[in-house]
């Protein structure tokens, strides 16, 4: 199958904004990546579409082969030491983390002709911070996280259903659902980070910074 060229945006065109410039990143990652999250979020297209989740974010990690893989996540939590994500410590991306605690992730905000990318290092977030987060969750993802043995094989879709009933029975008694063992935040600190904006010809607008010492090195890069 050929790929070819989609229908171009109506107006009013992202990249009509300014050209994206070494000067907004002087200070690091942080401040400009808000800006654009809150830009993604509040977007609205000339026919009324959205970004539908705007924190979506691709993160990506490698096996003990060295094989890449990738997967969506939402980021939950930002602030200068990094991005913060929720999933399964036991699941393929958490054992991945346990034996090379690096990743990427990247913000593909295709309908702003935006993206942001960051590398880093990746730690665990405190217990504290996860059961923050955990219950903010509502009761039904609380139960499916408790119900789902995340990445690893099921032989069928009623044994998953049939989980479900059986940690919502465990819990019907309880007000709080109790944050899984086995279930927590990671933050990935960029030690690298990328904002590319879409321009005409191809000629895009790159900017990366990367951390030295303790501040940061900025620099264009080539489209
Ligand atoms: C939009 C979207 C958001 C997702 N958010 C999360 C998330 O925050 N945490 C999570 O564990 N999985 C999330 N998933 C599912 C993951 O993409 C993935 O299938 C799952 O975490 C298992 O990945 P792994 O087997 O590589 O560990 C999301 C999927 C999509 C499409
Ligand atoms: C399995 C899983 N865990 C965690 C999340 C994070 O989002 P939330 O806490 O809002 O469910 C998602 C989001 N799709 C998810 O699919």
């Amino acid at each position: 199958m050929r790929v070819g060229y989609g229908k171009k945006p109506v107006p009013p065109r992202p990249s009509e904004h300014p050209h994206l410039d070494e000067s907004w990143l002087a200070d690091g990652w942080f401040s400009l990546f808000l800006n654009w999250l809150r830009d993604a979020t509040e977007y609205v297209a000339p026919g009324g579409g959205r970004i539908a989740e705007p924190n979506a974010m691709v993160l990506g990690t490698v096996d003990d082969r060295g094989l890449p893989a990738t997967r969506t996540v939402l980021c939950k939590g930002a602030d200068d030491r990094g991005l913060v994500f929720y999933t399964n410590y036991e699941s393929d991306k958490a054992h991945h983390l346990d034996m090379h605690p690096y990743a990427s992730v990247t913000f593909p905000w295709v309908l702003i002709e935006r993206q942001a990318h960051f590398r880093g290092q990746v730690e665990k977030v405190s217990e504290e911070e996860t059961a923050e987060y955990w219950h903010t969750r509502p009761r039904g993802s609380q139960l499916g996280a408790w119900a789902s043995h995340q990445s690893r094989r099921i032989s069928a879709r009623g044994d998953l259903e049939a989980a479900l009933e059986a940690v919502t029975r465990q819990f019907c008694d309880l007000d709080y659902v109790p944050v899984p063992p086995f279930w927590g935040g990671y933050r990935l600190k960029p030690s690298v980070a990328e904002f590319w904006q879409g321009r005409e010809n191809r000629l895009h607008n790159r900017i990366r910074c990367e951390k030295n010492g303790s501040g940061w090195e900025v620099f264009r890069l080539q489209p």
